[in-house]
């Protein structure tokens, strides 16, 4: 009887809910969507950490898909009581036997670098590569207002989340993949010089918009964020501390440790004193993209769809495509 119950709660259990799948591994559990992983650490009954893992592969870009399964995964854990800290982090992990398909091969599938089983890659050391140009790239105006109606939700609902967020930072994490971050409550990154972070839109041509740079001028603070966007700054780790991008740089393998640890001091602070200082932090800034929201939409559509941006972006993509190394 009881072998069949357990069976039986198995089978429920891997049978998948509406948003994704929902597994019991080793005492702790887990659902998935295709491109975001969430795992969850802790005793039934006690409070417990969320782990989302991004696995949006080659580079986790913030792709429409991407950008909606990380929301419905958000607002799972926000719905979930028992669950008061989320560290966001990349599932990008170093791998072997790995081979680059062919740069001419143009499909999302195809662009994805493969095991040699032909299964789909995280290109490893890649926290996010920020929005997907190919989502701003060659598409109608309603696309464009559709995919940044998915961009501000995002960033809206990290930035106010009620969650003691934190970022785990284990690789590169240029423009949107920084917006992830700089959302986040605390920042711990990977020492490897490798690895950047920052908000270089400049450098293709565009512009961030003004919600994330008040993120960035809050995070840095105004003289600092000017410098920096201007030159489309991407720091490496000891920059990104020194600077404040970041609150920490640690050895690769520890981030993510360290991350648990800072996690549990936060978690000692009562949440609703907590809570309602991040709220008194940061309402006027969401505030103000909350009343010109769709403004800020049309605004996007039409800078986007012009012709000159979008002869920056085909040539900043032709020069990622061509880059060497
Ligand atoms: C005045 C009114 C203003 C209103 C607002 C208007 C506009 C605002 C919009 C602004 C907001 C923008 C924020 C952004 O996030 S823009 C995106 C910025 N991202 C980047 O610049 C990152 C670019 N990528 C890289 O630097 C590197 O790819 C890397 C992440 C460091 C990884 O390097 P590596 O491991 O060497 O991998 P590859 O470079 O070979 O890339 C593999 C594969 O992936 C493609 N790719 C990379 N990044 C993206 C991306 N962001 N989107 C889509 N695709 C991406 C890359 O082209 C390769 O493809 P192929 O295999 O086909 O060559």
């Amino acid at each position: 009887m009881a072998m069949a119950l357990r069976a039986a709660s198995r089978v429920l259990l891997r049978a998948g809910s509406r948003l994704g799948r929902r597994e019991a591994v080793d005492g702790a559990r887990r659902f998935a969507n295709k491109r975001v992983l969430v795992e969850t650490e802790g005793a039934a009954g006690a409070t417990r950490i969320a782990v989302m893992k991004f696995r949006n592969p080659p580079v986790n870009s913030l792709s429409l898909d991407f950008l909606t399964e990380f929301v419905i995964s958000l607002e799972k854990l926000e719905n979930d009581k028992s669950i008061r800290g989320v560290i966001l982090t990349s599932d990008s992990l170093k791998r072997g036997n790995q081979t680059k398909v062919a740069a001419t091969e143009k499909t999302e599938e195809k662009r994805a670098t493969r095991d040699h089983g032909g299964r789909l890659q995280e290109r490893p050391g890649i926290f996010s590569a920020g929005l997907d140009l190919l989502e701003m790239y060659g598409r109608n105006p309603a696309h464009y207002a559709e995919y940044w109606k998915a961009v501000q939700e995002l960033w809206l609902r990290l930035y106010l989340s009620s969650l003691t967020l934190m970022s785990a930072i284990n690789g590169a994490s240029p423009a949107g993949g920084c917006l992830l971050a700089i959302t986040c409550d605390y920042r711990i990154m990977a020492d490897n010089p490798k690895y950047t972070i920052g908000l270089n839109e400049s450098l293709l041509g565009i512009v961030a918009p003004f919600w994330l740079k008040d993120n960035y001028v809050n995070t840095i603070g105004h003289r600092a964020a000017e410098r920096a966007l201007q030159l489309g700054t991407l720091f490496p780790p000891a920059e990104a501390l020194k600077v404040g991008v970041v609150d920490e740089v640690v050895p690769e393998d520890q981030v993510h440790s360290k991350t648990l640890s800072v996690m549990a001091k936060w978690l000692a602070i009562p949440d609703h004193s907590r809570q309602l200082t991040k709220t008194m932090m940061r309402k006027a800034t969401a505030d103000n993209l909350i009343k010109q929201r769709e403004a800020d939409i049309q605004n996007f559509a039409s800078f986007i769809s012009r012709d000159s941006i979008q002869k920056s972006l085909h040539m900043y993509l032709e020069k990622l495509k061509h880059k060497k190394g």
